[in-house]
């Protein structure tokens, strides 16, 4: 609150089944005014446009690659231009393949970045090892330096370049995990908090060990990304991949207003917000305001007042 935060929204659609309606559902539960309510200064970006690939036929098993890969161009660059503002990038998806052009037009205008990665799912699946081929469970494949020798050459991913160093990321809230990716998390050894973890120390304890192993080394810009579907079902049933057992409303917040204080925040995803995936109005927009609390936590709000 005071702070001149300046929040600029590259609201990302994908031509998908309903995760496309997020960002104006996120939009139309007020995140604007609320930001503002609290201090902040806001620029909204609008949906960036993507284009379309008529017959953008799988690479192999990996599906819709044309028009992923196209459209994280195009959101790179407009992450690049706010970051370039010195503003706070805020990407509202849309599915989290979208993390792929997040990430790198991050890094491409501040350099070396820590991510904090929320999530049910470790979204680290190469090309090869994917059981479904929807990039949204490969994205941090493609920005890992480790991981490089592993993603075979794809069309519209060329521009691609890794930015991430495995000891630079950490996991919050795992507990569907793909055999392969478990196989890469531990070849690598990237630190992971999964809900095991999370019962175990509490998320107070889990947030600061995830603060302190992060600036261990080097402080860097911390990359925030938000899967909506860390928090449990029974509070964000609206989206593509549920699973039981997740952060609790209270968790699901706690973790963006201990990022908030660090102070280090430069950039937040909150992905797969689906509407067609709710239910009843009311699993929509319980929701949509719990991905809403999220990201004003990210922006100072406390719950105290
Ligand atoms: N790991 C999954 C899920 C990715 C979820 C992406 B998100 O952005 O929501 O984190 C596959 C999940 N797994 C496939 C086999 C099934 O039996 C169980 C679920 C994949 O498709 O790679
Ligand atoms: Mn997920
Ligand atoms: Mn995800």
């Amino acid at each position: 609150p005071g702070s001149d935060w300046v929040f600029v929204f590259t609201v990302c659609v994908q031509p998908r089944d309903g995760v496309e309606r997020g960002p104006d559902l996120i939009r139309a539960a007020g995140l604007r005014d609320k930001l503002q309510g609290q201090g902040c200064a806001v620029k909204d970006y609008g949906n960036l446009a993507f284009e379309e690939f008529a017959n953008d036929e799988p690479v192999g098993r990996v599906k819709n690659v044309r028009s992923v890969g196209s459209a994280n161009q195009r959101l790179s660059e407009a992450v690049q231009a706010v970051k370039r503002d010195g503003h706070t990038s805020v990407m509202l998806g849309g599915d989290h393949s979208l993390a792929i052009g997040s990430i790198h037009g991050h890094s491409a205008a501040v350099g070396e970045l820590s991510v904090v990665w929320v999530d049910a799912h470790a979204d680290i699946n190469t090309p090869l090892t994917s059981p479904t081929g929807n990039i949204h469970g490969q994205p941090l494949s493609y920005v890992l330096y480790e991981l490089q020798s592993k993603i075979p050459v794809l069309p519209n991913f060329s521009w691609i370049k890794p930015c991430v160093s495995a000891k630079d990321l950490v996991y919050i809230g795992l507990r569907d995990v793909d055999p392969s990716e478990h196989h890469l998390l531990k070849l690598l050894g990237v630190k992971v908090f999964s809900m095991t973890e999370v019962d175990q120390l509490g998320v107070s304890k889990v947030m600061e060990e995830t603060c302190d192993y992060l600036s261990a080394r080097v402080k860097k810009p911390i990359h925030l990304s938000y899967d909506i579907d860390a928090i449990d079902p029974s509070v964000t049933p609206a989206t593509g991949t549920p699973v039981v057992g997740g952060l609790s409303y209270r968790e699901g917040v706690y973790i963006s207003e201990h990022l908030s204080q660090t102070g280090l925040l430069s950039a937040v995803d909150l992905v797969e917000v689906n509407p067609l995936r709710g239910r009843t109005e009311q699993d929509v927009q319980s929701t949509v305001h719990t991905a809403v609390d999220v990201l004003l936590g990210c922006f100072g709000r406390r719950r105290e007042g």
